[in-house]
């Protein structure tokens, strides 16, 4: 049996989640405000259908995966909050988790929007 109440509570408590995410973390701020610079870039230039399909799962990854890296400091935080080599190690993994979806997200960037710019200029001349 599904316990549907049990499923609402988790949900809600993943929504405090993304709600701390945004408020608290600097660089989930950053990354909230970059997509919303791309969502009214793509707007204004008319990106297919496709092309809002790929960004959607993109900025969601990058969103994604600094949540993930977020919770991974915060618990490094509790279990060693001396430093240790190791903790190193798991910090500096996991904001390499996030630099490489950024990059990923950067590259999908230019190849929609190069695509797009370069299509809107040939319908112009
Ligand atoms: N306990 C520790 N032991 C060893 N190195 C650490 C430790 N804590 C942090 N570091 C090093 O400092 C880097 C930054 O860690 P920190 O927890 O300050 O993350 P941050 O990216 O600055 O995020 P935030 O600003 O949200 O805290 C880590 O990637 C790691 O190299």
């Amino acid at each position: 049996m599904i316990n549907v109440r049990k499923m609402l509570r988790s949900f809600g408590y993943a929504i405090e989640g993304i709600v701390a995410l945004f408020r608290y973390e600097n660089n989930a701020r950053f990354h909230l405000l970059a997509a919303l610079v791309v969502v009214i870039a793509g707007i204004i230039i008319g990106l297919t259908y496709l092309d809002w399909v790929i960004i959607t799962i993109v900025v969601g990854g990058v969103w994604a995966a600094e949540a993930f890296n977020t919770a991974i400091e915060k618990l490094c935080d509790v279990v060693s909050p001396s430093i240790h080599p190791q903790i190193k190690a798991v910090k500096d993994l996991a904001a390499a988790g996030v630099l490489i979806m950024a990059i990923t997200a950067a590259i999908t960037g230019v190849i929609i929007f190069g695509k797009a710019i370069i299509t809107s200029f040939s319908f112009t001349f």
